[in-house]
Parts: structure tokens; C-alpha cells; sequence
């Protein structure tokens, strides 16, 4: 058992189907799983009680609710008092939360409403097996209009995508695993991002062999974000960084505060990584089909995704580019409008949605949010664990697509989901941070080695 995030290496999640299979092959050689179970959540429940009043374990009708009268057989056999039932002891030291896990198949009950309130009211700590109840293993996302906040989630013999994106994170607490001693025989679902590591940067090198970054955007009044974006693929380490701010006299500086930056247009640098769209504003519109046609390596944000959506023809023109060359960095609206349904549709199945809007375009898609998805056609999508809501901030999207161009950038032969994976994952670490980080600060964070 250990505790998992930050991740340090990319590890296998397994939806409910894949996690029934696993298991199910794993009890013929392994009869004793269910008893594993129970006295790793014993073990987990001694670590967290607080004082010497008794643990409730909270058990459901299922297999969840069996580790959780295992975990209590073991507590009291360790001396610890223990209080299985629907109600809540007299000042409990930690609740055990055992009522649902994979086989949440529907809306709580009112009963198992009535408990989860009382639960979340007693005031104790909560553990919760392998998933807070009520909360859906694929999607992470609450069945009914209540599920458990747990402050602990022990999960079990898989990882399940659910934890970590949609409302995952605000239901799991810190995440626990223990595989039970099984070793998954099956492919990922998906991916759970680990760290990757920057390009490197030979002894020789000069900034010719460090690739261009062509930004794209920054209309009148939202300049800001293209200049952030350029400074996000300067501090990547991309050789030349140059800025086409639209509507700006060809005679301006890129960026007063970072000199470094130059001003380019398509023409001069037409094999430079484009990142387009970053506060571009409307205007995008009329650029992008020649930007669609000529770059080899596109990053699309923000308006320039909206531009996209409402029209047809760039859609078309899209899926007709190379399988691999262009990187979609969409929020859950950006990603609504590009799917033409509502954001509600989006959030309630993250994985799905990037998955379509990928086939659909053509395209590696990186659905940001928290527990943010990867997907690209015919691979398997990732899910980042990494990131917080300290980047809940205007900025951090335009720093992320300027960061994922300069990585581009200095890796011409990879595929916009390899870059994709390890930018949103080094973006999500370093936007780990109690409190607010403001954008400009974030490419500092990002750039420190
Ligand atoms: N087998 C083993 O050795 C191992 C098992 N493990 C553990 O087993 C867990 C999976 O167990 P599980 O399949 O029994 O499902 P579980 O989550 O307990 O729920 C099913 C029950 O809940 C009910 N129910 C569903 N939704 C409901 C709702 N909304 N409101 C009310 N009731 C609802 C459903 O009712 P039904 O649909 O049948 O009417 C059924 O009775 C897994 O998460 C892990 O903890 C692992 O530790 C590995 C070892
Ligand atoms: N609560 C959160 N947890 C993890 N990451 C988050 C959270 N909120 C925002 N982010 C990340 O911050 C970035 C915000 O991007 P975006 O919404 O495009 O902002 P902007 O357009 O203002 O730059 C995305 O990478 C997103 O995944």
C-alpha cells in the first residue's frame, strides 16, 4: 500500500469492465482477495483514527461493504473498538466508508443518502474503499446528488480513471493504492501521466537546433496571452521564439520585458510549431486557413478553437492533416462548442469526449480541467493527475499552450500526444501550489529545472 500522487511514473487505470475481468481471473489463484482488502483498509484505518473513540464502518449490501466488515474484524482484533452499522457512533475517530465502490450502478437510495449525510456530518476523518460511494469509477463523476468526500480513498487492486478526473479529485481526498498482490493482465483503459523528462540540450547545441515557435493572437486588449504563451515556449527552451500580435504595427515590440522575443509572421518562418489563437479574438478566423495548410506542427487554443467550431470547412480542413501534427487544447466549453453539444455532456464523461473530438478532428486532443485527458485517434488516451486549483487562473491555459509549442519545438519527430502527455503533466506539477499562481509566475515555475 502507498500513496500515489504525485505519480512517479505513468501507471495503468482500469475502468469497471476491465477491473470485473482483472478480478475475477485474479480469484481463481487468489480466493483470499476480499480478506487482502480488509486488512488493508485496517491497516490504513489504525495510521488515520484520531483519538481512541471507535471507528464506524459504514458497510454496504456488496463486496465493498465485505472489506469493510473484514477491515472491522481485523480492527477489533487489534484491539481497536470498532461500530458497524448505517448510523453514526458517539464521537467516532474515523469512518470507514464501505457502502458502494464498483458496483455503484445507479442514484444512492435515499438510505444511503440518509447515511452519506450523516457520515460527512459526524465529523471524523473519512476513509474511503476503493471509491468514495456514489462517485462513478469511469467518469468521476457523482451518480446522484450526493457522494462521499472522503479525506482518504484506499483504492484497490486497479486504479480507476474516475478518481482522478471530473469531480474526482474533490471526492478522493489523498489517493491510497494496494494492489492486493495482483499484477493487472490486461491493458490499460488509460494511461495515469508520471513525470517525463525535458528535451535535452546537447553540450554543442546552438539555437538553431532548438526549433521555431510561431504565437499566433493577442488582439487588441488580449495581449497578454499570446505574450504569455511566447514566454512559456522561450523559458521551454524552444531556439527562437517570434509573436504575431494581430492588429499590432509590424514595428512594435513583441514584449518590452522580454526582449528575447521577436516578431514574425507565417511567411518568415513557415516551419516554425505554430500556437494559435491564445486571446486572438475573432479576427482569428481569416489566418487560419492558410496557418491549417502551410504548419507542419499546430497548436490550437481558445479562439482559435471557437473559429474552428463554427465552421465546416476548417473542420475539413483539419482532418486532412497529417495523423499527429495538430495538438487541440480545449477547456470543457471550447470542447462543447467543438463537439456541438452542451459542457454538462462533456464533464459527464471526460474521456469520451476527448476520445470523439479527436476522431472527429483528426486530432490529438488535450481536454484540460482538472484531471486533465489526453486523446489522439487510435491511441490510448492519458489522464494527468497532476495540477491544482491554484491554476484556476486567467493565463495558465495560454501558458500551457506556449509550453507544449516549445517542447515541440525541440522534439520535430514526436507526436502531438507524446508532447501533449509530457506537457500537461510538467504544467500540472508545476501549478502545485497552496493559494493562487499567477500565469507569469507559473512559466517561472515551469522553467526552474
Ligand atoms: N470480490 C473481491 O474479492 C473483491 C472485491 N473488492 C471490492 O468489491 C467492490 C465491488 O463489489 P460489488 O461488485 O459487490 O459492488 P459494490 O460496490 O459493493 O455495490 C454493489 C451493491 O450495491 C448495490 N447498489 C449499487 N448501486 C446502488 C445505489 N445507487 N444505491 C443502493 N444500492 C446500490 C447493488 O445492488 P443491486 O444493483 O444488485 O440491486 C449491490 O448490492 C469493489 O469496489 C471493492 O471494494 C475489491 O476489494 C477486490 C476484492
Ligand atoms: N482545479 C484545477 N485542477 C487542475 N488543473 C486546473 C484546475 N483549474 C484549471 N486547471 C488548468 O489550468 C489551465 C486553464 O486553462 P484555460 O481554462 O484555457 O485558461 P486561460 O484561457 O485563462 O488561460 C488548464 O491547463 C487546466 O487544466
Amino acid at each position: 500500500m502507498h500513496d500515489l500522487l504525485p505519480t512517479r511514473s505513468t501507471l495503468p487505470l482500469h475502468d469497471v469492465a476491465a477491473s470485473r475481468r482483472i478480478e475475477t481471473r485474479a480469484l481463481t489463484h487468489a480466493p483470499d482477495l476480499m480478506e487482502r482488502a480488509g486488512l488493508a483498509v485496517a491497516k490504513l484505518a489504525l495510521a488515520l483514527r484520531r483519538g481512541d473513540g471507535p471507528v464506524w464502518l459504514a458497510c454496504g449490501p456488496g463486496n465493498n461493504g465485505g472489506d469493510g466488515h473484514v477491515a472491522a474484524r481485523r480492527l477489533a482484533e487489534a484491539g481497536v473498538p470498532v461500530h458497524v452499522g448505517l448510523t453514526a457512533p458517539h464521537r467516532p475517530a474515523l469512518v470507514v466508508d464501505a457502502l458502494l465502490g464498483l458496483g455503484l450502478n445507479r442514484a444512492p437510495s435515499d438510505a444511503l443518502l440518509a447515511t452519506i449525510t450523516a457520515l460527512q456530518a459526524c465529523g471524523a476523518p473519512i476513509l474511503a474503499v476503493d471509491l468514495p460511494s456514489g462517485l462513478l469509477a469511469d467518469t468521476g463523476q457523482p451518480a446522484g446528488r450526493l457522494a462521499v468526500r472522503a479525506d482518504h480513498t484506499l483504492t484497490l487492486l486497479t486504479l480507476k480513471p474516475g478518481l482522478f478526473t471530473g469531480e474526482g479529485r474533490a471526492y478522493s481526498g489523498r489517493i491510497w493504492f494496494d494492489d492486493l498482490g495482483i499484477t493487472p493482465d490486461e491493458p490499460a483503459t488509460a494511461d495515469l501521466l508520471g513525470p517525463a523528462g525535458r528535451p535535452e540540450r546537447g553540450a554543442t547545441s546552438h539555437k538553431g537546433s532548438h526549433g521555431k515557435v510561431l504565437v499566433i493572437g493577442g488582439a487588441p486588449g488580449m495581449q497578454g496571452a499570446a505574450r504569455l504563451a511566447a514566454r512559456a515556449a522561450l523559458a521551454c527552451g524552444a531556439g527562437r521564439v517570434y509573436v504575431d500580435l494581430l492588429d499590432q504595427s509590424p514595428n512594435e515590440a513583441a514584449d518590452t520585458t522580454r526582449p528575447e522575443l521577436m516578431r514574425g509572421r507565417l511567411d518568415d518562418v513557415p516551419q516554425a510549431v505554430g500556437v494559435v489563437g491564445c486571446g486572438a479574438g475573432t479576427r482569428i478566423a481569416q489566418h487560419l486557413s492558410a496557418l491549417i495548410r502551410q504548419l507542419p506542427r499546430l497548436v490550437l487554443d481558445a479562439d482559435a478553437l471557437n473559429a474552428i467550431a463554427a465552421d465546416a470547412v476548417m473542420q475539413d480542413a483539419l482532418r486532412s492533416r497529417r495523423t499527429g501534427s495538430t495538438l487541440l487544447t480545449p477547456h470543457p466549453l471550447e470542447a462543447a462548442r467543438l463537439l456541438a453539444v452542451d459542457v454538462a455532456h462533456v464533464q459527464a464523461d471526460r474521456l469520451a469526449a476527448a476520445q470523439a473530438l479527436a476522431t472527429r478532428l483528426n486530432a490529438t486532443v488535450a481536454l484540460k480541467g482538472s484531471g486533465s485527458v489526453v486523446a489522439s485517434p487510435g491511441a490510448r488516451p492519458a489522464v494527468c493527475a497532476s495540477g491544482s486549483a491554484a491554476l484556476a487562473t486567467a493565463g495558465s491555459g495560454d501558458v500551457l499552450a506556449g509550453w507544449l509549442g516549445g517542447l515541440w519545438a525541440q522534439q520535430p519527430d514526436a507526436a502531438a500526444h507524446a508532447v501533449a502527455c509530457a506537457g500537461v503533466d510538467a504544467h500540472g506539477r508545476a501549478g502545485e501550489v497552496p493559494g493562487v499562481l499567477r500565469a507569469g509566475d507559473l512559466v517561472e515555475r515551469l522553467a526552474a529545472p
